[in-house]
This record gives structure tokens, C-alpha cells and sequence, in this order.
């Protein structure tokens, strides 16, 4: 039965809203959530804490293949949590430079073979909406329905501005873009799954959209094709 169950993909760069976006379509149908993103976070986080560098290949893999994870699925009062070596770690891997670490990590081949059956293994009944950089291209190559989520990289800058603006000391917005853009430019260019839209992916530019207008358009296309039951 595993392998039948249906799978939606997000994927896009950083802040166009695929984490926020799948996180509520998921828990609207009732299914699995896989962010494949927080898996390189915490590959990054965890290559610091033990003391590993970044360009380290071979350390890295050994490193993800054996993460000690655990995803504790949201609840109606209560976010996913994230659990590390025991530790809930779900707020401190979201910061930039964690995901800069991840950005970089990602682009090492060993990393990503270590990581394609970890992120295979969510795709369990009734269905699986996972985001990230490579679910459409790679990871599940065959999903019914594929979105590629973008906005411009000003209006990504300003709204991780506004989510962090309070919460994050010293934040700037023209640190965040030059940080989105760096990001982008490391995603889209490494040689290994880079980020790009399946061929079969429907585009949708959310620069203008608000978060319930991206999830009426995803809930058409589910609909045309009846695959949420
Ligand atoms: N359409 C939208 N309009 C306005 N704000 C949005 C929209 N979509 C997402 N946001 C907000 O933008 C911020 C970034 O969204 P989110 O974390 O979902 O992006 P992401 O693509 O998953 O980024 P990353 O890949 O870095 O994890 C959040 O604060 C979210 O609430
Ligand atoms: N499928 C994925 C998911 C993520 N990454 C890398 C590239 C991103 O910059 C970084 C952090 O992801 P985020 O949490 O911001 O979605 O991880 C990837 O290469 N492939």
C-alpha cells in the first residue's frame, strides 16, 4: 500500500510561501507533510554542533545518513515540532544562516543520495504534500499533481522581513535580499538537483497572491485531477 499514496510537490525558492502553503493544504486533506528543507537544516545544524565542516563530503554524508530525527506531526492547538539528538530544535534551525549552511550542505551529491530514501519513506497513506527544491524533479519524479511556487526575490525579502521583524535582532531587509539572492543563486546553480521547475509542474507567481488565493488556485488543480478522494 505504500507506495499508492497519492503525492502533491511545492517547490520553489526561498519565502515564496511553499512551507506555509503545504503545511495547511496537508492539514486540510489529512495528510503526511514532508518539509524536505528542514532535513538540510538540520544537517547543517547538527554538522555544527559536532563540529563538521560544510565542504566535508564524506563526514556529511556519514552525518545523514545517521540523523537522529524526529518529526511529531502538528496538532489542531500545536505546529510540527522537530526533534534533533533529543532536542526540540524546531524554532532555531529557521534562522538565514542555518539555511545558508543548508543551501550549502545541499549542494554536495553524497548529501543528497544519503537523504532521497529518508524523504521517500513519507510518502505513506492517505497521501504526502512535501515541499522543497527537488520534490517535482527527483524525489517524487511521478506525483500527480506538481506546483512550482514563485514570487519576486523584493517580495520573498519582505515578507521573511516581516515574519522576523520582532522576533530576530538586527534584522534588515537588504540583508534578507541579499541573502534570498545568494540562496537562489546556489540552488539554482549547483550541478546536482537544482532548483527548477519539473516539466510538468504547474507555475504559479504568488508576488500578487495572497496565502488563501495560492490554496484556491492548488485546490482547483486538485480537484481537475480527483486525486484527494
Ligand atoms: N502569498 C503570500 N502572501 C504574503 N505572505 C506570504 C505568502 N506566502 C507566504 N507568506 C509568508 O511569507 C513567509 C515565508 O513563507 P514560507 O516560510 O512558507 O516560505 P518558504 O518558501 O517555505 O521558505 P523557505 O524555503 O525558506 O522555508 C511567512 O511569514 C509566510 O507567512
Ligand atoms: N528539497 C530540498 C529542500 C531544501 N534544499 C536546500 C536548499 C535550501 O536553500 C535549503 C533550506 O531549505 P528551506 O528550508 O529554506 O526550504 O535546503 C534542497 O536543496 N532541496
Amino acid at each position: 500500500m505504500k507506495n499508492i499514496a497519492p503525492v502533491i510537490t511545492i517547490d520553489g525558492p526561498s519565502g515564496s510561501g511553499k512551507g506555509t502553503v503545504a503545511g495547511i493544504l496537508a492539514k486540510r486533506l489529512g495528510w503526511n507533510l514532508l518539509d524536505s528543507g528542514a532535513l538540510y537544516r538540520l544537517l547543517a545544524f547538527a554538522a555544527h554542533n559536532h563540529g563538521v565542516d560544510l565542504t566535508n563530503e564524506e563526514l556529511l554524508k556519514k552525518l545523514a545518513a545517521h540523523l537522529d530525527v524526529q518529526f511529531i506531526a502538528a496538532t489542531d492547538g500545536q505546529l510540527q515540532r522537530i526533534i534533533l539528538e533529543g532536542d526540540e530544535v524546531s524554532d532555531v534551525i529557521r534562522t538565514e544562516s542555518v539555511g545558508s549552511g543548508a543551501s550549502q550542505v545541499a549542494a554536495l551529491p553524497a548529501v543528497r543520495e544519503a537523504l532521497l530514501q529518508r524523504q521517500r519513506a513519507f510518502q505513506e497513506a492517505p497521501g504526502l504534500v512535501a515541499d522543497g527544491r527537488d520534490m517535482g524533479t527527483v524525489v517524487f519524479p511521478t506525483a500527480p499533481l506538481k506546483i512550482f511556487l514563485t514570487a519576486s526575490a523584493e517580495e520573498r525579502a519582505r515578507r521573511r522581513y516581516l515574519q522576523l521583524k520582532g522576533k530576530v535582532e538586527g534584522v534588515s531587509l537588504s540583508s534578507l535580499l541579499d541573502e534570498i539572492r545568494a540562496r537562489d543563486e546556489r540552488d539554482t546553480q549547483r550541478a546536482v538537483a537544482p532548483l527548477k521547475p519539473a516539466a510538468d509542474a504547474i507555475q504559479l507567481d504568488s508576488t500578487e497572491l495572497s496565502i488563501d488565493q495560492v490554496l484556491e488556485r492548488i485546490m482547483s488543480e486538485i480537484a481537475i485531477r480527483d486525486i484527494a478522494g
